[in-house]
């Protein structure tokens, strides 16, 4: 298993890095980082010799290739005991991925960054920048991930007669990279390929969870989405009504059980691969940040491996690549439905209502085709159409261009945040806040509200979202305060078990996720006072308080949400919804909101502020294609943020969602 990889320029200037695990994300921040050795004991100080090296530094095995015509360096850190004989090879592959993907957009970066004897200019900046899109738009990390794998694949396949070719490879950059200071590389010559290939596969069954018996196909994993797999958990019809509910009916909607624990303890054992998406696992930053990637209309999930292009066709693209404008040239002949549009103001001159009118209403059209609200069409349009008119344009180009920029621009003012989407950072201040103003006093947890109508994927995006806290080192408590639909305890209660055992799994350290619940048929916000309660005597950092689904014109229960609210007043009211239902989506969340603002902040104490919606998560991205309207509604009604679009059924299925994607995917 790798801890790190890393392409730079030799001048230090970082193209692109990953860190596998948190400890190592950490390490890389600090002057002892083996790879900051690297830079400073290597290409400081000159001492270079040959294309491949490596050297060990603090159990850390640090092996880089060179490209010395542009000053590349490819650089991989994997623990020194672990005798991977396939790092020659994936150093190699990457590097031709690599160049043969973006050897011009390097280029440019290196003729800049020469002009300037290395130092990172704006120029320099800037072309880093489209380098780092360019990889972005080609989803350059999971090329990587798919040539790590199929490296990993073929050791582990190898034969122990196979030709020596890459053991031989890894002996001989040992060779080269004992000219370097430091510590000799691992002897690999002892390791049998048979030995390596076991080594291999115990490390990757201890990844998968020790999965044995109780692996995939067996039926003893639990599923992400429990409602669906088992039986005991499907959904059943809700029972209304705090004071409705005996105890005959409590214990008859209590499906909930311990869960089962094995001999050793651990819990029941699970199946990583169903429960996460390698290809999808986030991103560290360099400060170890965990992030989610972004959404991309192009890759809808990004996660299919069968979307990239592959390996062959990457580096065939090397020899016969078509240049940028080629490239460009090629889309606009290929062309949108937009061609037609344009072509009918071809020779206007000063641009009127009426040249305008049949454009714009193909422009509805074509917005409403993209599930965008028909009366949110319809104003974006009349503001296209009021920044156009009077307009004197050129030809069909600029007209194009003109039309699409004003569309463009109006688009980007509605969908760009204008509240904080940086939950991380919230949940930080409010720490430090609390932390100063009551003397050192214990801080209290931050807490987010998920609401929506039933069925739209609260519970599931809810864990998705503690997957990514867990990511980044909180402790996180689900409450469960669905106290009325039938398994909907249990359901989180898998999810937290999921939870669990999957930092276990990953690395990610102590346990940091438990569930706060007291069963059926209670009031959801004493449940969610008292889960915050416990959260701060426990220093939990988060709170994720799980509601019951409702539908948006039910006044009581939207009255008993309000209520949740007005008691326990979270720090973000999250509204869940599904992308595909378009107009149906702008109604619930207009009327949540409504509601919320109309029956929250009375009756206890008074002094509380109205509350609406804080922030949306739209569900069920996977099934859309380009479809994105529903971003553009929701957010045109309350002015509120995606924080976040669920796309798919496992923890690594969410995504941030970029302003620039979004507009992309309206105007294709
Ligand atoms: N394809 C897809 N399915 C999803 C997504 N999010 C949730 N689901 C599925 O949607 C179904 C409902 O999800 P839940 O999380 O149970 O929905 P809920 O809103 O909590 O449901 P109630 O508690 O009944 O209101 C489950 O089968 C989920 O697996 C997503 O992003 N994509």
């Amino acid at each position: 298993m790798l801890d790190h990889v890393s392409i730079s320029h030799q001048s230090g200037l970082i193209l692109w890095s990953r860190s596998f695990t948190p400890a190592f994300a950490s390490l890389a921040q600090t002057p002892a980082s083996p790879v900051n050795a690297l830079v400073r004991e290597v290409f400081i100080e000159g001492k270079v010799r040959g294309e491949d090296a490596s050297f060990e530094r603090d159990g850390y095995n640090v092996r880089w290739t060179m490209e010395n015509g542009l000053g590349l360096v490819f650089v991989v850190v994997f623990p020194a005991l672990l005798p991977l004989t396939y790092i020659p090879a994936l150093l190699t592959r990457t590097k031709q991925l690599f160049l043969s993907l973006f050897q011009q957009y390097i280029q440019t970066l290196v003729d800049t960054l020469s002009a300037t004897s290395g130092v990172l200019t704006e120029a320099a900046g800037s072309a880093l920048r489209v380098l780092q899109q360019r990889m972005d738009d080609e989803r350059w990390a999971q090329i990587f991930d798919r040539c790590l794998r199929n490296c990993e694949g073929d050791q582990a396949r190898r034969p122990a007669q196979t030709p020596i070719s890459l053991h031989r490879q890894a002996q001989l950059s040992a060779a080269s990279g004992a000219s370097t200071p430091g510590v000799p590389d691992t002897p690999t010559d002892s390791v049998t390929a048979e030995e390596i290939a076991k080594n291999v596969e115990a490390l990757k069954s201890k990844m998968k969870g020790g999965r044995g018996k109780g692996g995939k196909g067996t039926g003893q994993t639990p599923s992400p989405s429990p409602s669906r797999k088992t039986g005991a958990a499907a959904k059943l019809m809700r029972k209304w009504g705090d004071s409705q509910v005996s105890a005959g009916d409590m214990a008859a909607l209590d499906y909930s059980t311990p869960a089962p624990e094995t001999p050793n303890g651990q819990g029941t054992p699970i199946d990583v691969e169903a429960l996460v998406s390698r290809d999808a696992m986030g991103q560290r930053s360099k400060d170890g940040q965990y992030e989610v990637a972004d959404w991309d209309f192009r890759g809808g999930k990004r996660a299919a491996a069968e979307d990239l292009p592959s390996e062959e066709e990457i580096l065939a693209r090397g020899t016969s690549r078509l240049t940028i404008d080629d490239k460009e040239d090629k889309e606009e002949v290929a062309g949108s439905s937009w061609s037609g549009i344009f072509s009918r103001l071809t020779g206007s001159k000063v641009l009127s209502k009426q040249d305008l009118q049949p454009v714009l209403a193909e422009m509805e059209k074509h917005l409403m085709d993209k599930n965008v609200a028909k009366d949110i069409s319809e104003k974006m349009c009349d503001s296209v159409g009021a920044a156009l008119v009077g307009k004197k344009l050129g030809g069909l180009s600029s007209v194009k261009s003109e039309v699409q920029s004003s569309l463009s621009s109006a688009l980007t003012r509605v969908l760009t945040p204008k509240t904080s989407t940086d939950l991380l950072l919230d949940i930080q201040r409010k720490r430090s806040a609390s932390t100063v103003s009551y003397d050192n006093a214990l801080p209290d947890p931050y807490t987010l509200t998920f609401v929506g109508v039933n069925g739209v994927g609260k519970s599931t995006n809810l864990s998705k979202v503690c997957f990514w806290l867990l990511q980044n080192g909180l402790r996180v408590l689900i409450a469960a305060c669905d106290t009325f639909r039938s398994g909907a305890v249990e359901q989180l209660r898998v999810h937290v078990r999921n939870l669990g055992a999957l930092q276990d799994e990953l690395g990610v350290g102590e346990k940091k996720v438990e569930l706060y619940e007291r069963g059926y048929g209670k009031d959801a916000a004493g449940i969610a006072k008292d889960a915050i309660t416990y959260a701060k005597e426990n220093k939990f950092d988060v709170v994720l308080i799980d509601t019951a689904g409702r539908m948006q014109d039910n006044e009581p229960l939207m009255r008993a949400l309000a209520k949740l609210v007005t008691v326990n007043n979270p720090d973000k009211i999250i509204f869940v919804g599904e992308a595909l239902v378009g107009n149906e989506a702008v109604d619930q969340l207009t009327k949540f909101d409504r509601a919320l603002k109309d029956f929250s902040g009375a009756g206890t104490g008074g002094g509380q502020r109205k509350r609406g919606i804080d922030g949306i998560i739209l569900t069920k991205f996977d099934t859309i294609d380009d479809k994105v309207g529903a971003a553009l509604s929701m957010t045109y009604v309350t002015g509120q943020p995606i924080l976040f679009v669920g796309c798919g059924q496992t923890y690594t299925d969410l995504r941030q969602l970029r302003v620039n994607h979004i507009v992309q995917a309206l105007l294709n």
